[in-house]
């Protein structure tokens, strides 16, 4: 039988302080709401005393919330602790959760307290807050950098003054896992009373180890974990909930410990923390970050597709995503590209796919991502056409702030050559006016976009055009460093495709 890990999520406290990530009362309660479904086992909505705006904000998640516990965070003072249960007192289950800096550095610059006076204060604060309920947790501020001996000494007073959490913070995320590991059982070894409670920790992500000090604590028997979601918190941030569930679930044997947590809601709560916040989660994050189950390279994509196992420790579905996605990109290899073709209606045969192929890898060596509707532009050019009717052979604008936008082009129609020249309201409408009279063509311009293939003012322009004759439609695409010259060779391309679909109607559903 495994042991409960009790997560103590902090998001709506120590993840608010995240510059910037302040929240008001209607995003906590939507955001506390969330995590109680998730299946956290308390829930830290914030530190009343900081202002009434949170004070408010405590006591309507605490209104809200039932299952999960609620937890007011205040200073070692009477006044945060009367404010905290004010907040919190009508809560179906409520802590308070008071703290004091036990490190020498912070209790002589910033506290300037001795010893003495620290051990008094937190007693007197833990007496006064179980005044009000038996359910209060201590913090030893900066725990992972206070004298071992002291800091047992401070647990065992504030146990015996009727503490039934207490919790050991990494607060400037400075240990090591090792090292915080052995800090953990040295507490549990050297602290009497120490195994009537819940012993906790609470990591920072200075040097980027919360995660990994969290597990190592729970290696030695501390069995409350505070975290936040996305990892967000002071500074670098909190130990991320998300990693250290997902660890635990992904590596079962790992360690003798379970959790609560609901992890198909793991993604859908990430996303709605990142909206709330505003702070976007990385891509390469781990578990909920964009590109966390998507596969770039051609040899990963050909495993995943043969067994997702071969690339992929966590099914998706497992943190609430549906599948995981394959990238097309310039890493991409054949079996991707064809079974990425065959869902956007495109089933090719051996020698297409090649040909198709080839393109395709060009043109992502020039963009980082390949979309659909390129694809789709590559299979209509590549495959889907005959030998072209027309093409453009010179192409010569004027315009400026007091000229007439005027185009003369030069084309080979069926092999010979034309030119005329024509105007417009600017130099592509211009362009495309002279086209059309070269080419006698009647089609309806749908559409018409441009891109930037690649950055800043020397990019390669990408233009598509949608075009419409006798309900057939067509697309065109062009690309050149000038978006006039661009613009001309998507048109003509497009006309190209009308041509070939008028011929081919069998063609046309798939050149949609
Ligand atoms: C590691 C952590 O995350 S701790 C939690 C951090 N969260 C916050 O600070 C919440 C937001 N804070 C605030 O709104 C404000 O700082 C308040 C309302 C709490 C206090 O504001 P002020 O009274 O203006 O004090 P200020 O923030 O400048 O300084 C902190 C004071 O609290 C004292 N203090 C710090 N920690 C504690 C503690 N655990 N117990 C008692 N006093 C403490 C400091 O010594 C200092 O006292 P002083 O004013 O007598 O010098
Ligand atoms: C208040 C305490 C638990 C804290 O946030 C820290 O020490 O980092
Ligand atoms: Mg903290």
């Amino acid at each position: 039988m495994k042991e409960k890990v009790y997560i103590l999520d902090t998001t709506l406290r120590d993840g608010e302080q995240s510059p910037g990530a302040s929240m008001n009362t209607a995003e906590k309660v939507r955001l506390a709401t969330q995590l109680e479904k998730l299946g956290v086992d308390a829930i830290e909505a914030g530190f009343p005393a900081a202002s009434e705006g949170d004070f408010e904000a405590v006591a309507e998640v605490a209104r809200k919330v039932s299952n999960s516990e609620i937890v007011a965070l205040a200073r070692a003072s009477v006044h945060d602790i009367d404010r905290a249960w004010k907040a919190v007192g009508h809560a179906a289950k409520p802590r308070i959760h008071t703290f004091l800096a036990t490190s020498d550095i912070h209790m002589q610059y910033k506290l300037n307290m001795s010893r003495d006076e620290v051990l008094k204060s937190a007693v007197d604060a833990v007496k006064y807050a179980c005044s009000f309920t038996d359910n209060v947790e201590f913090s030893a501020e900066d725990g992972s950098r206070s004298d071992p001996d002291f800091l047992c000494q401070v647990f065992e007073a504030v146990i015996n003054a009727g503490a039934k959490v207490i919790n050991l913070p990494d607060t400037v995320g400075y240990a090591v896992p090792h090292e915080f590991g052995e800090l953990v059982a040295y507490v549990r070894k050297n602290t009497p009373g120490i195994d009537k409670v819940i012993l906790s920790v609470h990591c920072h992500n200075d040097l980027g180890l919360a995660v990994a000090n969290t597990l190592a604590a729970i290696e030695n028997g501390a069995r409350q974990a505070e975290v936040t979601i996305n990892g967000i918190g002071e500074r670098a941030g909190n130990t991320s909930l998300e990693e250290l569930v997902m660890t635990l679930n992904t590596r079962p044997t790992y360690l003798p410990v379970t959790t609560a947590i609901e992890t198909t809601r793991i993604y859908r709560i990430s996303r709605l923390v990142s909206m709330i916040t505003g702070m976007p989660v990385q891509p390469n994050k781990a578990i909920v970050g964009a590109n966390a189950f998507a596969h770039e390279a051609g040899i990963h994509q050909h495993g995943v597709l043969a067994n997702p196992m071969t690339y992929e420790i966590m099914k998706p579905e497992t943190i609430g995503l549906t599948t995981s996605k394959l990238v097309m990109g310039k890493h991409s290899g054949k079996h991707a590209l064809h079974k990425h073709l065959k869902t956007i209606g495109y089933d090719l045969s051996e020698e297409e796919l090649k040909l198709v192929f080839k393109k395709f890898k060009e043109l992502a060596d020039k963009k980082k991502v390949v979309l659909d509707e390129d694809l789709e532009a590559l299979v209509n050019e590549g495959v889907l056409r005959t030998a072209d009717i027309y093409s453009l052979q010179y192409l010569h604008v004027t315009a400026g702030t007091t000229v007439l936008p005027t185009a003369t082009v030069k084309m080979l129609i069926n092999g010979a050559e034309a030119f005329c020249t024509g105007s417009g309201n600017g130099p592509i409408d211009a362009t495309f006016n002279a086209i059309s009279e070269l080419t006698q063509t009647q089609s309806s311009l749908l559409r018409f976009s441009v891109n930037a293939l690649t950055g800043g003012t020397d990019a390669q322009g990408e233009v598509t055009v949608r075009l419409k004759e006798d309900e057939i439609i067509a697309l065109g695409r062009g690309a050149d460093p000038d978006i006039i010259t661009a613009s001309a060779y998507a048109y003509i391309n497009g006309l190209n495709r009308l041509e070939y679909l008028k011929e081919n109607p069998a063609r046309t559903s798939e050149a949609l």
